[in-house]
């Protein structure tokens, strides 16, 4: 009889010891399995990266039907960063950016805290949509960005018994703060970049934007026919404005020289503070004549800017070079050839408007027929 209870004891102890087996090696094969993603998501190299790696792949490392991210992106720098991807991503994978706080929280409740449990349509439709049979059970977390709310991660299972509100979630909250210190990453060295890229000192872009961007407007230019025109800016006799008027006088002329030419430009346009009082604007779209058209309303407006010191006006004027890039030139140049020659070609205009007297618009043709001289 005692023999088997004995017995009896046993064979409970060990299949309940199997199944602690059992259970260990589940959690541990999900611990690798997390870990080994964990470490891919650190090592992408850009935010797109990042999000297609999450919507491709978490679902079969987590076991899931369904994963989608919802981004609050009250200020574009999700949307600026994500870039030409942002349809892809929107339209097949599960990404969806929501522009306004208010907004989210009016029609889909604003996810402070996880929810992990049933599915209900009139509550969490919106999250997963994309799935044709809902699932049964969801688990929707909260991403934080340095405290700030950046949005959810949205998991479906169609197994009833895979999310549940009694259930422990620390693999959850581990993943959506990998995932938000992944997106902090991302947005720190964004706006690391952009402020590398701006002139201190009058707020615009600098000449490192430039070398940077020039290269793309003009492919984008070769690509669609568009002609690419630039401006090359110099304030006239800016030495002796600091010499009379001391340095940061001079400074002053500067950054109010720079808002002047920045307000006939478009959103799209680019400008840059080339150096000391030189600027440069590239249009892109924009024929030779509207181009001069523009360079002219620059011209007059500088001109009457009222920049006072001591009560006494400042006369500031602005001598300014054109040169149009048109792919129809005939001339197959490199990008970066073709950049120069650009440049080159608006500086040279701009010093012959000098040499007519300053304080006017000149043009000049890009020619091919002489070697290129680079700028220093
Ligand atoms: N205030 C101030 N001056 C600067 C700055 N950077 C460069 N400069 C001065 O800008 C002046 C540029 O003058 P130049 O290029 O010699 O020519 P200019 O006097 O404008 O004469 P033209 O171009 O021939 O009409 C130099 O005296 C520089 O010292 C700056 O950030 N602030």
């Amino acid at each position: 009889m005692l023999e088997n209870d004995l017995t009896t004891d046993l064979i409970v102890l060990e299949s309940h010891i199997n199944s602690l087996f059992d259970s260990v090696r589940k959690g541990s094969a999900m611990l690798k399995a997390f870990q080994s993603f964990e470490m891919r998501l650190f090592n992408q190299n850009s935010l797109v990266e990042v999000i297609g790696y999450i919507l491709d792949n978490a679902k079969a490392v987590f076991d899931l039907d369904q994963i989608t991210l919802c981004l609050l992106d009250e200020h574009g720098d999700f949307s600026r960063l994500l870039g030409d991807a942002l349809v892809k991503l929107t339209d097949q994978q599960g990404l969806m950016v929501v522009r306004d706080r208010e907004a989210l929280q009016a029609k889909f409740g604003y996810f402070v805290h996880s929810y992990l449990g049933p599915f209900e349509q009139e509550h969490f439709g919106y999250f997963f949509t994309t799935l044709e049979v809902p699932p049964a059970s969801i688990a929707i977390t909260p991403l934080y960005r340095g405290g700030k709310y950046l949005g959810t991660l949205n998991m479906g299972s169609r197994r009833a018994d895979r999310f549940s509100c009694t259930q422990t979630n620390d693999l959850i909250a581990c993943l959506s703060m990998v995932i938000g210190i992944c997106f902090e990453n991302h947005l720190n060295v964004d706006t690391i970049q952009r402020t590398s890229y701006i002139d201190t000192l009058t707020g615009v872009n600098n000449r490192r934007f430039l070398e940077q961007r020039i290269g793309e407007e003009l492919s984008r230019c070769q690509r669609s026919d568009d002609p690419l025109t630039c401006l090359f800016l110099d304030i006239d006799g800016f030495k002796s404005i600091n010499d009379k008027y001391g340095h940061q006088t001079g400074d002053r002329v500067l950054s109010t020289v720079a808002k002047a030419i920045k307000n006939q430009l478009r959103n799209s346009d680019i400008l840059v503070r080339y150096g000391g009082d030189e600027f440069i604007a590239l249009l892109s779209n924009i024929s030779h004549s509207t181009g001069l058209e523009i360079a002219e309303r620059m011209r007059r407006n500088v001109q009457s800017l009222e920049i006072t010191f001591s009560e006494n006006r400042i006369p500031v004027t602005l001598s300014i070079g054109l040169a149009t890039y048109r792919s129809d030139l005939n001339q197959p140049l490199a990008t970066a050839e073709a950049a120069a020659r650009l440049v080159n070609t608006a500086d040279a205009a701009m010093y012959q408007a000098k040499n007519k007297g300053r304080n006017r618009v000149e043009y000049a043709e890009i020619r091919f027929d002489r070697p290129l001289v680079l700028n220093g």
